[in-house]
């Protein structure tokens, strides 16, 4: 199948001054790495070309109809890692996706398990990556069609759906071990690959199969790494150990047995669509205050000691206005902003299933709505608590409404948050990767996102996992023209292969 890159011209330059002096030339790069760094440099053509066509691939897990497309995605990975020589590849069937979902006999996607290399004098590094992406479509107001890989010569960028989360970081693994066989040398670990195909819809699934494997095909992993969140802002490099967890919840209102014309029954029968705004209305504030009782007690205390990390991390309240092109920040000062992404919760309203949201003026009254929240969570926030308290309040906020509709809420999934301990070697050795590749040391962040996974890995695995991002702060993941920069991806690769180099030479795991 022939694959058409897209060219396109502008006159911004979105290179950082690290990259200018550190990326573009290998000949600055620590002489330690030049053959490896060289060979990817070389490969670079490839390895656009191996993520346009992934990126082709509408692998979207959170819309049913587009299952097969998932699969399909999963079908090439397989492909291409018997292409490079991963041996002992296992598509891994996680069986019938659990309720809610349309479909009751919808399959979950596959897990994509593969080795490069068992050799037992070597650690084990398990990278972990998910192929599928959130939905995108061009009539949302992207710039391109977002399953077209878009290379922007000018902005030295790469646009598409999944180009930063995930299908870039992902493919980059792979990357790094062709570049390895085709530069001759030795690979320096063990890999494990684990790719998953739901985790922008909770990882259903995976949890299962990882205490499964734990003893088996993930045995001798020493080390985890996923490279699946984003810089904090869009020069310095960071290294990450914390995410928050992710509790997504549906409410329904069910009224009329149908849609209704809103001239023949607008003001005679009760709306599902007021009882929903205005349950919905409830649950957060225009300052971001959650209005959910007993939320705010169950989060972790700031001590003194935490409080003090923030001062030292480089990022700026324009640096928040750059990425969400707005001046909508709910605070100023950068320590407040970075607390309230990282450590403590918020609450989004994500959407309206059933509602008119087209362009014109249909004037109908939905019979059946489903308002879609999700809760990012933190340390000590208990998911099922949570939940309990989520329903409880939807249900009493309906009550109070008197109204003669029918009204459900329920979980459609949740994820752990993480927070670990960056103080051992596999951050040490991406550390120092980050230092030959960036030329400055790393800020250590935590994320706002999620990877329910992650806490499952280090429990299951018994061993610790290091969150090594890609992109940047300002890549547009989950939103319109997602982008990955050129700079990105290729000191991305690099920094990959100088942590597994480091890490095999370190002398603890
Ligand atoms: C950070 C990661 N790349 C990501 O985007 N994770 C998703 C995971 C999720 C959880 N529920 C739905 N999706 C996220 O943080 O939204
Ligand atoms: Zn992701
Ligand atoms: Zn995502």
């Amino acid at each position: 199948m022939l694959f058409k890159l897209f060219f396109k011209r502008s006159f911004s330059v979105g290179v950082s001054n690290y990259q200018r002096t550190r990326i573009m030339s290998s000949s600055n790069l620590q002489p330690k790495f030049d053959k490896i760094f060289n060979k990817i440099d070389e490969l670079k053509p490839s390895f656009i070309d191996r993520l346009a066509k992934a990126i082709e691939i509408p692998a979207v897990s959170g819309d049913e109809s587009l299952r097969p497309m998932v699969v399909k995605k999963s079908e090439y990975l397989v492909q291409e890692l018997e292409s490079l020589g991963f041996t002992d590849i296992q598509v891994k069937k996680l069986g019938t996706q659990p309720p809610p979902v349309e479909n009751p006999n919808l399959q979950l996607p596959p897990v994509i398990l593969s080795r490069y290399g068992n050799d037992p004098a070597k650690k084990t590094v398990l990278v972990y990556g998910h192929y599928d992406v959130q939905p995108a479509a061009l009539s949302d107001g992207w710039a391109s069609e977002p399953f077209k890989l878009v290379v922007d010569e000018e902005k030295q960028l790469m646009r598409g759906r999944g180009s930063t989360d995930d299908t870039g970081p992902l493919l980059g693994w792979l990357n790094v071990v062709q570049a390895h066989k085709e530069a001759g040398i030795d690979f320096p670990v063990n890999l494990i690959t684990c790719f998953e195909g739901m985790e922008e819809s909770g990882s259903l699934g995976l949890e299962k199969l990882i205490a499964e494997e734990a003893s088996n095909y993930f045995k001798t992993t020493d080390a985890v790494c996923i490279s699946d969140n984003y810089w904090l802002g869009t020069k310095k490099p960071v290294l990450t150990y914390g995410l928050r967890g992710c509790n997504y919840y549906q409410i329904i209102i069910q009224g009329p047995a149908a849609d209704l014309h809103s001239g023949v029954f607008g003001g005679v029968i009760a709306e599902p669509m007021v009882d929903l705004i205005k349950v919905m209305g409830t649950l957060v504030d225009s300052n971001g205050k959650i209005l959910i009782e007993g939320v705010d007690e169950m989060v972790a205390p700031l001590t003194e000691k935490e409080s003090q990390l923030y001062e030292k991390i480089d990022f700026s309240v324009d640096d928040l206005n750059a990425a969400s092109g707005s001046n909508t920040s709910l605070y100023q000062k950068k320590e407040d902003i970075l607390m309230h992404r990282w450590r403590y919760p918020s609450l989004s309203l994500h959407g309206v299933e059933g509602a008119f949201y087209g362009p014109g003026a249909k004037t109908v009254i939905p019979a059946k709505v489903s308002g879609k929240f999700s809760i990012r969570t933190v340390p000590d926030i208990d998911s099922e608590k949570l939940t309990k308290l989520v329903v409880d309040h939807c249900n009493n906020a309906f009550k109070a409404l008197n109204s003669p509709n029918k009204c459900y809420a329920e979980l459609i999934h949740d994820g752990n948050y993480w927070v670990s301990n960056p103080y051992n070697a596999s951050f040490t050795a991406a550390a120092k990767a980050t230092k030959d590749v960036y030329g400055v040391d790393p800020d250590f962040t935590r994320e706002g996102g999620s990877i329910p996974i992650t806490l499952t890995f280090e429990e299951e695995l018994k061993t610790s996992v290091l969150l090594l991002p890609m992109g940047r702060g300002d890549d547009g993941a989950h939103s319109i023209n997602e982008k990955l920069d050129i700079s990105n991806f290729m000191g991305g690769m690099k920094t990959m292969a100088a942590y597994l180099h480091y890490y095999a030479e370190s002398p603890e795991n």
